[in-house]
C-alpha cells in the first residue's frame, strides 16, 4: 500500500472492575490505536484504504518495558518516519514492516501496531479477512477468562462462579507469593478437579519458591504461566523438570528465536502467544508454526485489548496450533462500552470475524467520548 497519513489515537476506558496482578492494580486502560490511511493498487485500479491496529503497551512499564507514552513517542519520532522514508523509494507492505523497523531496538508492541494497521488496510484493499490471510482453520474459538487477584477467597469464588455462569471455557487466576496455593485449593474444592484451570504469576516467584510451586502439582492445572522472571529461561527449565504441571511462558517469549531457545532448553511446554509482545501477527504466526512443528501447544494471551486488538487476536487464535483456550473474553469482561461493536462469546466460544481485514473498526461516537490525544503524522 501507499501510506498517506498515520494517526495515533490514545483512548481511556474505565474497567468494569479493578484488575489486580502480581505487578499492578488497573482501574482503567489507556490504549494506543494506530490508524493508517492510504491507497492500495488492485487489478481494477487504485482504492483508498484505511487500517487500524492496537498497541498493547500498558499505561506504565510494569508488565514489560513498553508503556503508552513511550510507544506513542517511538512511533512518532522513529517508527513512522522510517516507514515514510522507505516508501519514498520502495513500496511498504505489511510483510516488510518488521525489516524496515529492525534498526530500532525493542518496542515490539509499537512495531506490531503499525504492522497490523498496514495489514488491515491492505486486506481491506484485497477484500480478504485477517483469519483467511493468516491461515485460520476454524470459524470460532474457545473463549476463556483471566481472573485477577481478589481481596478474599469468597470474592474469588463468587467471581469465578460468575464467569462459569457466563460459559467461559477455562479459568485462569493470577497468583503471587501469599496468594497461590489457597485460592487454587478453594477453586478445586468448590468447582471440582475437572474445571479447566490454570495460574499466571507474571514473574512474581523465584527458584527459592520451587517447593511451594511444586505443591500446585496436586491440583491438576492445565499449566503454570511465567512463574519466574522474564530472563529466567534456565531457571524455568530447572523448575519445569521438578514439576508435573506443564510450564508455560508469556513475558519471556519476545520473538520466534526466544521461543526456539525456551523450547529447546525445556523451559516451555506451552507458549502464551501475544502478537504485541513478539513484534507482530506475522512473528506470532512464526512462533505458532515453530511450536506446532515441535509439538508445543500455544494459546492466545490477552492484554486487556479493545475490540481492535481483540478482533485480530481471535483471527490468530483460529490457527490450528492454538489448541488451548485463549484469554479472549467478551468485551464486557473488561469494558462497559468497547470502542468497537462489542465482542460477545456464547457457549464459551467466540466467532471469528469474517469481514475484510481485522473485521472491526472503532465507533466514531464512542471514540469522541474516550479519546484523550490524537496525533496526525
Ligand atoms: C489478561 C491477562 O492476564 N493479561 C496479561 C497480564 C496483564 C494484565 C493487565 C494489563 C494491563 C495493561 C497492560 C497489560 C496488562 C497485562 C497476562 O497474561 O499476563
Ligand atoms: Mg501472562
Amino acid at each position: 500500500m501507499h501510506i498517506e497519513e498515520i494517526r495515533l489515537h490514545t483512548v481511556r476506558l474505565p474497567l468494569v472492575a479493578p484488575f489486580t496482578t502480581s505487578f499492578s492494580t488497573q482501574t482503567e486502560r489507556n490504549a494506543l490505536l494506530v490508524e493508517v490511511r492510504g491507497t492500495f493498487r488492485t487489478a481494477d485500479g487504485v482504492r483508498d484504504v484505511l487500517g487500524w491496529g492496537e498497541c498493547v503497551s500498558g499505561s506504565d512499564p510494569f508488565y514489560s518495558s513498553e508503556y503508552v507514552d513511550g510507544s506513542r513517542h517511538v512511533i512518532e519520532h522513529y517508527l513512522a518516519p522510517a516507514l515514510l522514508e522507505r516508501q519514498s523509494h520502495t513500496e511498504v507492505t505489511a510483510e516488510t514492516v518488521s525489516e524496515i523497523l529492525g534498526h530500532v531496538v525493542g518496542h515490539p508492541m509499537a512495531k506490531a501496531a503499525l504492522e497490523i494497521a498496514i495489514l488491515d488496510a491492505e486486506l481491506h484493499g484485497r477484500g480478504e479477512s485477517l483469519a483467511r490471510y493468516l491461515g485460520a482453520t476454524r470459524t470460532s474459538v474457545p473463549s476463556a477468562v483471566s481472573v485477577g487477584i481478589q481481596d478474599s477467597i469468597p470474592e474469588l469464588l463468587d467471581r469465578v462462579g460468575g464467569y462459569l455462569d457466563e460459559g467461559y471455557a477455562r479459568i485462569k487466576i493470577k497468583i503471587k507469593p501469599g496468594w497461590d496455593i489457597e485460592p487454587v485449593r478453594a477453586i478445586r474444592e468448590r468447582f471440582g478437579y475437572r474445571l479447566p484451570l490454570q495460574v499466571d504469576a507474571n514473574a512474581a516467584f523465584t527458584l527459592v519458591d520451587a517447593p511451594l510451586l511444586r505443591r500446585l502439582d496436586e491440583f491438576n492445572l492445565l499449566l503454570i504461566e511465567q512463574p519466574l522472571g522474564e530472563a529466567d529461561i534456565r531457571q524455568h527449565a530447572k523448575l519445569a523438570a521438578e514439576m508435573s504441571t506443564p510450564m508455560c511462558l508469556d513475558e519471556s517469549i519476545v520473538s520466534a528465536e526466544s521461543a526456539a531457545d525456551a523450547i529447546s532448553l525445556g523451559a516451555a511446554a506451552v507458549i502464551n502467544i501475544k502478537a504485541g509482545r513478539v513484534g507482530g501477527y506475522l512473528e506470532a504466526r512464526k512462533i505458532h508454526d515453530l511450536a506446532r512443528a515441535l509439538g508445543v501447544a500455544v494459546w492466545c494471551g490477552g492484554m486487556l485489548e479493545t475490540g481492535i486488538g481483540r478482533a485480530a487476536n481471535i483471527a490468530l487464535a483460529a490457527l490450528p496450533g492454538f489448541t488451548l483456550p485463549g484469554d479472549i473474553s467478551s468485551s464486557s469482561r473488561f469494558y462497559a462500552t468497547d470502542i468497537t461493536e462489542p465482542f460477545v462469546a456464547s457457549g464459551g466460544r467466540m466467532q471469528v470475524p469474517t469481514g475484510p481485514g481485522i473485521g472491526a473498526e472503532p465507533l466514531p461516537e464512542v471514540m469522541r467520548e474516550v479519546t484523550t490525544d490524537v496525533r496526525v503524522l
